[in-house]
């Protein structure tokens, strides 16, 4: 995508089932939903989750669609409130996140979650001893996200080594306290089930009542979501899913081979999102 190309000639869906969403999100802007993961997608991915921030373009880009489209919203496993400050969010009118896989909400400013499961208290308890125990290498960093603990191996010297090493006991550890294991690239979070970025995305999409939604995610959790979104297409919603590939760490494969269209991480995105605003005031 980009390098001057018309909108034409740089969106252009693999799939049917691609064109038609593409062509309802033109059609009839103000009843499609743009829904975004966070890290990856908007993000660019970094070896420190805590500085990871929205590529410099994703603001502009977002508030260019606010006017037009029917609604914004981050489904991200991030906290949300922590994802609307990375992303630079209240500068994006009605923009909403949703957070912890859809269990938290920002809005306006306002977070919304329900209480902390409690499972999560013994497992940020447990987790040291469980990780010396196995022999977790050096690098290995626990990120502690209140509502659920991820366990990440980025900075460790083998990373999809360790990841493979402390797959099974933190399975077992999750299992435990009544919580369950959502990988991601190059982590294992240890979080309560009940919700995933499908439920979340159905919801806010019933919600808004909307005709037509245009995904986009990069990773293991956002599998739930573009599954959401073919089942709806069986409902006569129509979808365009987005797969944020990047360069030098691979996009999950599953989500290469579902989506309608590959763009180049989150630099692919801002270019993607920009169009569409340019196409959608041009008609
Ligand atoms: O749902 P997302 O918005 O994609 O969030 C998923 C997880 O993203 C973060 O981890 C990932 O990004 C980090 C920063 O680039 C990177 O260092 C790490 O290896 C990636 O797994 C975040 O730290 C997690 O809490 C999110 O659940």
């Amino acid at each position: 995508m980009g390098g001057g190309m018309g909108f034409d000639e740089m969106v252009v869906p693999a799939t049917d089932a691609g064109w038609d969403g593409l062509r309802a999100i033109l059609a009839a802007p103000g009843e499609a939903v743009v829904a975004l993961d966070f890290d990856g997608t908007l993000a660019p991915i970094v070896a420190d989750p805590s500085a990871a921030r929205a590529h410099p373009g994703v603001v502009g880009a977002l508030r260019g669609l606010a006017p037009v489209v029917g609604a914004l919203v981050v489904v991200t496993g991030r906290p949300a409130g922590l994802a609307a400050e990375y992303g630079g969010f209240a500068g994006v009118p009605g923009l909403v996140v949703l957070g912890h896989y859809g269990a938290e909400r920002w809005e306006g400013g306002v977070v919304t979650a329900p209480e902390v499961h409690p499972g999560v208290a013994g497992v940020r308890a447990a987790l040291p001893g469980v990780l010396e125990r196995v022999g977790a290498p050096e690098g290995t960093w626990v990120e502690d996200k209140g509502r659920s603990v991820a366990v990440h191996t980025r900075r460790t010297g083998a990373p999809e080594v360790a990841l493979e090493l402390l797959r099974a006991p933190v399975a077992d550890l999750a299992a435990e306290y009544g919580l369950v294991v959502e990988p991601g690239r190059l982590v294992l979070e240890l979080r309560p089930p009940g919700v995933d970025k499908g439920a979340a995305l159905t919801g806010f999409l019933r919600e808004r009542g909307a005709r037509s939604v245009l995904y986009a995610g990069d990773d293991l959790g956002d599998v739930a979501a573009f599954a959401a979104v073919e089942k709806l297409r069986g409902q006569g919603l129509a979808g365009l899913l987005v797969c944020a590939g990047t360069v030098g760490d691979a996009p999950v494969r599953e989500l290469a081979d579902r989506a309608d269209l590959v763009v180049d991480g989150p630099e692919g995105v801002v270019e993607l999102l920009a169009a569409l605003g340019e196409a959608v005031r041009a008609r």
